[in-house]
């Protein structure tokens, strides 16, 4: 497992044009390996703009992004398409299943294009599908949808998890058992997480929490007694 180091990130859409955005300052911040970690912040505040640069779907304007010893901000598209395959895993707030596929083959094919990849049967089965295996995303609750996107996400094996408002189209309920499975086969399986959203019950059960604001980092605090997922007060 290898840590996470993002160092004076900047991304700025449109630069130098009229319509210039400043969406991340220079941001710098690392994470040790199997950290469940959320990141806060009000809409607007370059929450989006980090995911998708940590995530390999955009690059930064300026700044280093390394994991282990892979310095991903250097990585031209043919390296980021491998490194979205292999080293992340994505899990989305309305699921973005394949809808022609039914659970465990949207499973199988996230294995079959990553290096490495988990048992796709033994994933289902840990997220709890066991007897939903062939519906379609159709036939299946938002949080059994939710359940398979994070299998297709886990049996990548990747080094690190992303997490886009996961709990976000889910109630109350629901949202806190996904919580809970996030950080269980987080756990488990010593992967990072990283989480992203606005809501500041999430934080309560992190181990690490950033806060960020106008595309700054405006606290980074380590929990040493997070509360368990199940038990947030939502
Ligand atoms: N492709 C883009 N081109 C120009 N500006 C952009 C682009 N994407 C985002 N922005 C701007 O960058 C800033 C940060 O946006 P971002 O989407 O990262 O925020 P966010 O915290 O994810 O917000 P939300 O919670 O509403 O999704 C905003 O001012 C936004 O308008």
């Amino acid at each position: 497992m290898k840590s996470i180091e993002v160092k004076n990130l900047e991304k700025v859409y449109n630069e130098g044009q009229e319509n210039e955005v400043k969406a991340l300052n220079g941001i710098s911040f690392s994470i040790e390996a199997g950290t469940f970690a959320v990141v806060l912040g009000p809409s607007g505040a370059g929450k989006s703009t980090l995911l998708n640069i940590l995530g390999g779907m955009d690059d930064a304007t300026r700044g280093e992004y390394l994991i282990g010893d892979m310095d991903v901000a250097k990585f031209k598209s043919k390296e980021l398409s491998l490194f979205r395959r292999q080293t992340i895993g994505f899990v989305f707030q309305f699921y973005n299943l394949m809808p022609n596929l039914t659970a465990l083959e949207n499973v199988e094919l996230a294995a079959s294009v990553a290096k490495d990849p988990l048992d796709p049967l033994d994933i289902i089965k840990r997220v709890g599908l066991e007897k939903r295996i062939n519906n379609f995303p159709s036939q299946l609750s938002g949080g059994e949808q939710q359940r398979v996107s994070i299998a297709r996400a886990v049996v990548k094996n990747p080094e690190l998890l992303l997490c886009d408002e996961p709990t976000g189209a889910l109630d109350k309920k629901t949202g806190a058992t996904i919580l809970k499975l996030l950080y269980d086969i987080g756990k488990e399986y010593n992967k990072t997480i990283i989480i992203v959203t606005h809501n500041q019950k999430i934080a309560s059960c992190a181990e690490r929490v950033f806060r960020i604001s106008d595309g700054n980092i405006i606290s980074d605090s380590i929990n040493e007694n997070p509360i368990k997922p199940e038990e947030v007060e939502w």
